[in-house]
């Protein structure tokens, strides 16, 4: 039977807010939610502890295929927390160096197709929201909602440097900067799945505009569309 709980997915590039939003989002509608980038930072970090190379696609392929994984929903007052074999790694995954690994794997074929079903897989009642840069073009095509959300380079980097100062040490705007260009980069130059908007995607520029801001543009949308029941 065909699976009908609709789908929003939101992608665009790293410190557009997709991940913030998509949580908020998921929580107010009471859907699921796939952090798609998660399932690449996870590939990337079980690679490194595994001592897989990076551009192994053989083994990476086999790893994503056997991935161990659990994703314990939000619950009042506590965020998303992701297992992987048995240990909570929800926080470790965030740094710049596993993102830049997600972005090296993510660029292999072979690795997108073992994680493709994964991912599918997370389409429940009542619906679910999803983030990541290939979601409306590739594993949700079909979904009724499609947000590409931008930003400035300079604004996410300035994001990013926010969230992290105070909590990782030794980060920097400007390295941050060029870490954010150079992850864009591979992601929209890739052969396979590359970040690009769907067709029938609303852009959202978010770099003048607060995280509420951001959420009531997509309130709207979901309105005028009548998704959400
Ligand atoms: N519109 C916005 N204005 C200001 N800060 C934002 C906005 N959207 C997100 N942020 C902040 O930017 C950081 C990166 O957001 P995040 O949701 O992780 O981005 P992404 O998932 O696209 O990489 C977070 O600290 C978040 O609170
Ligand atoms: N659907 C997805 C999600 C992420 N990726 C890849 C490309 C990204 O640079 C990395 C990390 O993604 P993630 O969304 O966690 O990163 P940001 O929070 O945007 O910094 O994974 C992908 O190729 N396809």
């Amino acid at each position: 039977m065909k699976n009908i709980a609709p789908v929003i997915t939101i992608d665009g590039p790293s410190g557009s807010g997709k991940g913030t939003v998509a949580g908020i989002l998921a929580k107010r509608l009471g859907w699921n939610l796939l952090d798609s980038g998660a399932l690449y930072r996870l590939l990337a970090f079980a690679a490194h502890n595994h001592g897989v190379d990076l551009t192994n696609e053989e083994l990476l392929k086999k790893l994503a295929a056997h991935l161990d994984v659990q994703f314990i929903a939000a619950t009042d007052g506590q965020l998303q927390r992701i297992i992987l074999e048995g240990d909570e790694v929800s926080d470790v995954i965030r740094t710049e160096s596993v993102g830049s690994g997600a972005s090296q794997v993510a660029a292999l074929p072979a690795v997108r197709e073992a994680l493709l079903q994964r991912q599918r897989a997370f389409q429940e009642a009542p619906g679910l929201v999803a983030d990541g840069r290939d979601m409306g073009t590739v594993v949700f095509p079909d979904a009724p909602l499609k947000i590409f959300l931008t930003a400035s380079a300079e604004e996410r980097a300035r994001r990013r440097y926010l969230q992290l100062k105070g909590k990782v040490e030794g980060v920097s705007l400007s390295s941050l900067l060029d870490e954010i260009r150079a992850r864009d980069e591979r992601d929209t130059q890739r052969a396979v799945a590359p970040l690009k908007p769907a067709a029938d995607a609303i852009q959202l520029d978010s770099t003048e505009l607060s995280i509420d801001q951001v959420l009531e543009r997509i309130m709207s949308e979901i309105a005028i569309r009548d998704i959400a029941g």
